[in-house]
């Protein structure tokens, strides 16, 4: 049996709440809560600077590197907008939250994203393209889409990943 749990990604395009979520989410399961973006600021994991969008660009292998050992142990929840960098055997399951795009053009604008940034994240969201990039990085069964537009949405996402880690730990009691 895995003592950790299991290693849960939260995915799907900025703005359509996976830290709130997944903040919650280990407050209440008492699962690690690892945001890939606070990772590479504290670690400096970064390979140069994106003009265009004015951030600095991820260093994928050194994350990897990073958070190798926490993830083969296990009982964490990932937080990321972006999925096919990361080994596949690092995740039981993988849910993909999606908003409306009028609600999280307006979250991303009270957030302060303007011009093309704003523009960019709406289209990819549009276009699903997170979804996508889940579904070509792991088996299709382990993906799931959770709509994450009212506080309602997100109880009903907490309650509903709290029942999959239960079934998930009586599944591992039984091997
Ligand atoms: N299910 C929800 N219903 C209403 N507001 C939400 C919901 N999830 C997130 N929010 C709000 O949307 C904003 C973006 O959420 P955040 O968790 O930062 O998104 P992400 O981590 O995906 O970028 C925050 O202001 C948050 O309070």
């Amino acid at each position: 049996m895995a003592p950790h749990g299991p290693n849960i990604l939260l995915t799907g395009t900025p703005g359509v709440g996976k830290s709130t979520l997944g903040q919650e989410l280990a407050e209440r399961t008492g699962l690690k809560y690892i945001n890939i973006g606070d990772v590479a600021k504290e670690g400096e994991l970064y390979e140069g600077f994106d003009d265009q969008y004015k951030c600095p660009i991820l260093n994928e292998d050194r994350v990897i590197d990073e958070l190798d050992a926490t993830l083969t142990e296990g009982g964490n929840i990932v937080d990321y907008h972006g999925c096919d960098f990361f080994p596949e055997r690092w995740f039981n399951i993988v849910f993909v939250l999606r908003t409306d795009n009028s609600t999280l053009y307006d979250r991303l604008q009270g957030r302060g994203y303007s011009g093309k940034k704003l523009e960019d994240n709406i289209q990819c969201e549009i276009f699903q393209s997170i979804l996508e990039e889940a579904r070509e990085s792991y088996k299709t069964e382990i993906v799931h889409e959770l709509p994450s537009n009212t506080p309602e949405d997100m109880e009903e996402n907490l309650e509903k990943i709290i029942a999959w880690i239960a079934e998930w730990k009586t599944k591992q009691s039984h091997n």
